[in-house]
């Protein structure tokens, strides 16, 4: 056990990211008066190279005249190998209102890389004056980035979330899948003449996970590509929530009530959360630190877990 505090994550909804390329501007209004937590305006891959200058236009524009409610709005710049990355980082943070929220760094390989958007976003934010200090969040989707994560999660105080990105994360590894997250057909195990497929996903969530809670830094699932799979989107949502990830990417708003479904705790977790609660403060009035709930053992570790819990859901009514 080290004497150093578990920091906690920001204390804020992620638990659905709403994705939209910023070459399709109509798509803004809709994305704006979604369900989702947090807008994420993408100018990486989904806009094509030479309509990249015209989506950053379309998002510094829509950023001031769209009412964005109180969601978390970030804008998924270009990657570091690219020319794009710093104009996008420029004209945001010189041309874009003061609505914006947080900026998304895909394809991090090292605490480097935060550092160097660090170092530009700081520089601009001084010289035009701009009072929201801009938050940035990653995307671990390479081989250098799963291998990093956890200096990548220690990188910057600026950093508040850090999402799997399964389409290229597979690219890198040389996985020989073609869907976006989710079941992989030829991930399995025989017994007994019966396959029972695996999660290639989870030893990657699990190393986020644990770079993000050791560092304070919000860990979220990335894309599930067959939004018309929503039993597969909903399957891989609960695994990931169970593996103590706040949220997931929504490609399609098809995806974002599942998602909000998925990573809120339900009204019957809730309760049962507040009487272990209770239960647990019984105990200790006695000098107990563990007493029985329902025919099982809580113990002040159970206490920890339930405030998880309850939190979480006094986010949601806020
Ligand atoms: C996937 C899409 C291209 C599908 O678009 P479209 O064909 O228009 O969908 P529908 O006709 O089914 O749309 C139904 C209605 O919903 C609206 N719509 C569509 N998409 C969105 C959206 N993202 N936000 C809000 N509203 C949306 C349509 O306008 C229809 O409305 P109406 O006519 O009024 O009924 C498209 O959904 C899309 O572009 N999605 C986002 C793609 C994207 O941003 N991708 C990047 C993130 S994933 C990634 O990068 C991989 C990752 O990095 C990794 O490596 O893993
Ligand atoms: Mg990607």
């Amino acid at each position: 056990m080290s004497f150093r505090l578990q920091p906690s994550a920001p204390a804020r909804l992620n638990r659905c990211q709403l994705f939209g390329p910023g070459s399709r501007p109509a798509l803004f209004e809709k994305m704006a008066k979604s369900a989702a937590d947090v807008i994420n305006l993408d100018l990486e891959d989904s806009v094509a190279p030479d309509d990249k200058p015209q989506a950053r236009a379309n998002i510094i524009q829509a950023i001031g005249d769209i009412d964005w409610g109180n969601k978390t709005l970030s804008v998924r710049i270009n990657g570091l190998d690219t020319p794009f990355w710093y104009r996008d980082v420029v004209d945001l943070l010189e041309q874009a209102g003061e609505r914006l929220d947080q900026i998304m760094i895909p394809k991090v390989g090292n605490a480097s890389d935060v550092y160097a958007v660090d170092a530009l976003v700081s520089a601009v934010e001084a010289a035009k004056g701009r009072n929201k200090r801009i938050s940035l969040e990653v995307i671990i989707e390479t081989a250098a980035g799963i291998a990093h994560v956890e200096e990548i999660a220690a990188s910057s105080p600026r950093l508040q979330a850090m999402s799997l990105g399964a389409a290229d994360f597979a690219a890198s590894m040389g996985m020989a899948t073609t869907g976006i997250g989710g079941t992989q057909e030829n991930y399995y195990m025989a017994h007994e003449g019966q396959k029972h497929w695996s999660d290639p996903w989870h030893w990657a969530q699990a190393a986020i996970v644990a770079a993000c809670r050791t560092h304070g830094v919000l860990p979220v699932d990335g894309p599930f590509g067959d939004f018309s799979d929503i039993e597969g989107f909903r399957a891989q949502a609960l695994r990931s929530a169970t593996l103590g990830m706040v949220g997931k990417w929504a490609i399609h708003p098809s995806q974002v009530a599942l998602a909000n479904e998925v990573f809120s705790p339900s009204e019957k977790a809730v309760s049962e959360a507040k009487e272990i609660l209770a239960a647990m403060e019984q105990a200790q009035q006695t000098g107990a630190g563990a007493t029985v709930y329902k025919g099982r053992l809580v113990d002040i570790a159970s206490i920890r877990q339930a405030q998880v819990i309850v939190r979480q859901a006094d986010l949601i009514k806020a």
